[in-house]
Parts: C-alpha cells; sequence; structure tokens
C-alpha cells in the first residue's frame, strides 16, 4: 500500500498540564506553530509524543484533535504491549482518516522470529485494512534486530497494507540499501536527526524528527541545500544543531529536557513529561539556557533561512 509523504514529520510532544495529565485544548496551537515553520506533517504518540505511557483513550484523543488541525499527513503510532490495545488504536485511526499508522514491534514479550513478528504485524493490518502501515525501526529501544531487508521483503509480502518503515537508527548504509531495493514500492523514512543531512544525500525523501518542532525552517532549508548539491550549506546547519543536541544531551538522551526546547525558542509551554521520565533540576536546565543563549541557539532556530 503505497503512502505519499516527502519532507519532515515533526514528532511532537503530547502537551501536558502540571498535573501530567494531557493538555488537549494545546494542540491546535501546537499545530498551527508547526504549520509556521513549513512543517505540514506529524507523527503522533510516538517516542517523543511519549505514546507508550499514555493510555489507549487518551491516544486516541490525540489523534482526534491533531486530525483537525490541517496537517496534510498525520501517522498515528499505534504500539503497546497488548495487541488489543494495538488493534483499538489502529482502527480508530483508520475511522477518523489519520493517512498512516506505524508500529513499534511488541517489546516486552518479544517474537521469537522474524515470522513471528511479521505474523502481528498481519494483525495490526487487519484492523485497519485501509491504511498503510509502517515498521518502526527502533532497535536501541526495542531490542529488536531482525535483518531489515528480508523484513521489508517479508512484510511485503505477507501484510497487504503494509506501506513502509521508519528508521531510528545509524546505519545508513542499511537506509541506502532499503531504499535501492524497496524505495519505488514502500517509503523508507528517517528519524535520527544528528545525522539528517547526510539521510536526505542518501537518497531519503522524507524522516521524522523531535526538533523539527522549533526548527522546521532551518531544517527545510537544509533538505533544499542538499537537493541542489549545496553541501557545505546543509553542513553548516546540520553542525548546528548537532551543537545544540550535544549541548541538551550532555547528561545523556532526556525528552524531560528536550520538551522545554519549544518554550525556549517560541514561548510555547508544552508543561512536564509524564513519569517515569524525570525532569532535570533547575541547575541543569538553567546551565543548558546559559549554553544555548551562548550560541545564539534560539535566533538561529527562528531565522528565515
Ligand atoms: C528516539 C527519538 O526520540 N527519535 C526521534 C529523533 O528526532 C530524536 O529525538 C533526535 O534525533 C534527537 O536525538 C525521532 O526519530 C522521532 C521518533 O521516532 C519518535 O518520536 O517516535
Amino acid at each position: 500500500m503505497k503512502l505519499d509523504v516527502r519532507d519532515l514529520i515533526a514528532a511532537p510532544w503530547t502537551p501536558m498540564n502540571a498535573d501530567q495529565s494531557v493538555n488537549y485544548d494545546a494542540i491546535s496551537e501546537y499545530g498551527k506553530l508547526l504549520l509556521k515553520q513549513g512543517v505540514k506533517n506529524v507523527y503522533i504518540n510516538g517516542t517523543t509524543g511519549e505514546g507508550m505511557s499514555l493510555s489507549v483513550e487518551e491516544r486516541q484523543k490525540c489523534a482526534e484533535k491533531w486530525i483537525k488541525t490541517g496537517m496534510d499527513i498525520v501517522v498515528t503510532h499505534v504500539g503497546a504491549n497488548s495487541i488489543a490495545d494495538v488493534k483499538a488504536l489502529a482502527s480508530h485511526s483508520e475511522k477518523i482518516g489519520c493517512h498512516a499508522i506505524a508500529s513499534l514491534p511488541p517489546i516486552f514479550y518479544k517474537p521469537e522470529n522474524l515470522d513471528g513478528l511479521v505474523e502481528y504485524f498481519s494483525e495490526i493490518s487487519s484492523a485497519a485494512p485501509n491504511t498503510p502501515l509502517l515498521y518502526y525501526h527502533f532497535v536501541a529501544k526495542s531490542g529488536i534486530d531482525f535483518d531489515v531487508i528480508e523484513l521489508l521483503e517479508k512484510m511485503k509480502q505477507r501484510v497487504p497494507t503494509f506501506a513502509g518503515i521508519k528508521f531510528t537508527d545509524n546505519n545508513l548504509g542499511q537506509v541506502a540499501q532499503a531504499i535501492d531495493m524497496f524505495g519505488d514500492e514502500m517509503v523508507v523514512g528517517y528519524g535520527k536527526d544528528e545525522q539528517l543531512s547526510a539521510a536526505y544525500m542518501f537518497g531519503v525523501k522524507h524522516s521524522v524528527g523531535s526538533t523539527y518542532s522549533y526548527s522546521g525552517m532551518m531544517w527545510n532549508s537544509m533538505i533544499a541545500a542538499v537537493r541542489r548539491g549545496d553541501l557545505a550549506h546543509a553542513n553548516k546547519y546540520q553542525r548546528m544543531q548537532n551543537k545544540m543536541l550535544h549541548t541538551i544531551f550532555a547528561n545523556g538522551f532526556n525528552d524531560g529536557v528536550h520538551k522545554r526546547l519549544l518554550k525556549y525558542v517560541w514561548g510555547f509551554d508544552l508543561g512536564p513529561v509524564r513519569c517515569p521520565i524525570s525532569e532535570p533540576s533547575d541547575q541543569h536546565w538553567n546551565e543548558i539556557e546559559k549554553q544555548l543563549d551562548a550560541m545564539n541557539y534560539r535566533e538561529f532556530a527562528m531565522a528565515k533561512f
């Protein structure tokens, strides 16, 4: 099944109130802020969106709100530990008109082999028979590391709605091979912002990223630079983004820190993360802010390139 999507797909955080309940009313404003930056697609309830920390009902209500934001493409992540929850999320996504669904592999009771994973995805597909289904490849989190080329071949043969893969992984050689072998019949998306310019140089047509929520204009400019062969320009933006990411993640990857960047850059307060993700200490956050100020990051992220 084909999915026609290009360029940036933001993986938005889930806005929350001080008590960590979901702030659904903030989603329409969030959508406007993305569109203002030229970001026209979203991948919701994923890792960045804390989807695995939300209930089925919360994820369904978020999807209903995102569908109304006027995005070109809304992809909903439906991965969960219970296939009953996955299928409820998948069928709801189809019912409300989401353009595609994606799923992590099951990460608690893991499939014993690739055939087991393909069977699991056939189950998901049966719950949303008219909606393109993507495989969310994230070995660092899922621990599932089957051969990707064999996985794509078997999914294509046995899962009627299978539409492609989202790589959140550092193996760009495998991304290139997937594009060469399957790029004409399925989407091969990329999800590591730290190597995004290289992925587009390798021929990726779209990508999913958390940083697009606050620096979408810069990333759109980077993609345009790669496509016109201006690799120095693309590299300059990539290096600035990576300097920022290394700054905020100096103490390790943490969405408790990262979720604050939308307020830091655009003044849009998304609220706290939900436990078990931790919030940074005041001292830690103040130190990060000082370093972001020193590199003029806010001006960089808001610039019209
Ligand atoms: C694990 C993770 O958060 N991956 C992000 C990246 O955009 C990531 O935040 C970025 O590269 C910074 O490390 C994306 O791939 C988005 C994503 O896959 C998701 O939120 O589900």
